[in-house]
């Protein structure tokens, strides 16, 4: 597998829901290399399974099949007990419905504090942590609030906080932006982005909103439980010194060389079942089966 000393690796990972005699296969197959200190957006319809790969990277769900690594812990073969480890120190997780992450009647400060109380961090350590980090995400004011008196994007930015309390090398976020309107939203990813940037976490947002994909430098897209396509950004200087940012689509080749040709393209040039494939010096044709 590519990307040696990635932070995140997932190898044709699946997952098998079983609820009676019926099977829903969530994950098919999916694979994910994310670097340490990048920021990646998973993109993909609604039950493309987002979610369960957000659960898994979480330590709250278990592959059925697979490889899946974050850092040193291999998420097929942890221990009660190092799952325990995982969640509290590896990762940090902010979940899709705002108020989930928060507790009603406890203040933000209070808040940040609780998970370092469990890790049974001093207390002058967590005053000063929690100070920096409400601070880090624009919400040093609010410290003495509780969740009723803070707005729905100081909520989220509160609630990144919680999850980073225990300084996580990988913040990962369930749809952090999917109640909030467009500017609180945009509001929410700058202080992700900041998190990114100043603090050196890892970043994994998870969305269906495709006008993320613009916030960040790499979007993979999930199509029926396997990772389809990236699309990376960067910025080019242009002849008359301008810059702009160009964005580029790749599709996404496993171990055992399959991709997944889009569906416009398979249509465009009608390719159905068998095709052509032609090695030339630099490149490959596909060609229909005529
Ligand atoms: N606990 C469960 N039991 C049975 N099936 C499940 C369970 N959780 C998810 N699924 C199914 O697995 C598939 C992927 O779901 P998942 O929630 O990961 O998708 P998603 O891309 O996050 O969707 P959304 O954007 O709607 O949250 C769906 O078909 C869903 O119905």
């Amino acid at each position: 597998m590519s990307g040696d000393g990635a932070l995140i690796e997932c190898e044709s990972l699946v997952r098998i829901y079983q609820t009676g005699p019926v099977e829903v296969q969530a994950l098919q197959g999916l694979d994910l290399v994310v670097e340490r200190g990048e920021m990646v957006a998973v993109v993909g319809a609604s039950g493309s399974g987002k979610s369960t790969l957000l659960s898994i990277l979480a330590g709250t769900d278990a592959p059925t099949a697979g490889r899946a690594r974050v850092d040193r812990w291999n998420l097929l073969s942890m221990s009660r007990a190092d799952r325990v480890r995982y969640r509290r120190h590896t990762v940090g997780f902010v979940r899709q419905q705002t108020a989930a992450n928060l507790v009603p009647y406890l203040t933000a400060e209070q808040m940040v504090d609780l998970p370092m109380t469990v890790a049974g961090v001093p207390g002058h350590e967590r005053r000063e942590r929690s100070g920096e980090l409400l601070e880090a995400l624009g919400v040093g004011g609010c410290a003495k609030r509780r969740p009723g008196q803070l707005s729905g994007g100081q909520q989220m930015r509160v609630a990144i906080a919680v999850a980073l309390a225990n300084r996580p090398h990988v913040l990962l976020a369930d749809e952090p932006t999917g109640e909030l309107d467009t500017a609180t939203s945009a509001e929410v990813f700058a202080g992700l982005r900041d998190v990114n940037r100043e603090l050196g976490v890892t970043v994994v947002v998870v969305t269906h909103d495709p006008a993320v994909s613009g916030q960040v430098e790499r979007t993979v897209a999930i199509r029926d439980g396997r990772t389809s396509s990236e699309v990376l950004r960067r910025t080019a200087t242009a002849d008359d010194g301008g810059t702009h940012i160009i964005a580029e689509e790749y599709a996404v080749m496993d171990r055992a060389g399959r991709i997944q040709v889009p569906r416009d393209y398979r249509e465009a040039l009608e390719l159905t079942r068998r095709v052509r494939l032609a090695l030339e010096p630099d490149h490959i044709t596909i060609r229909p089966d005529a």
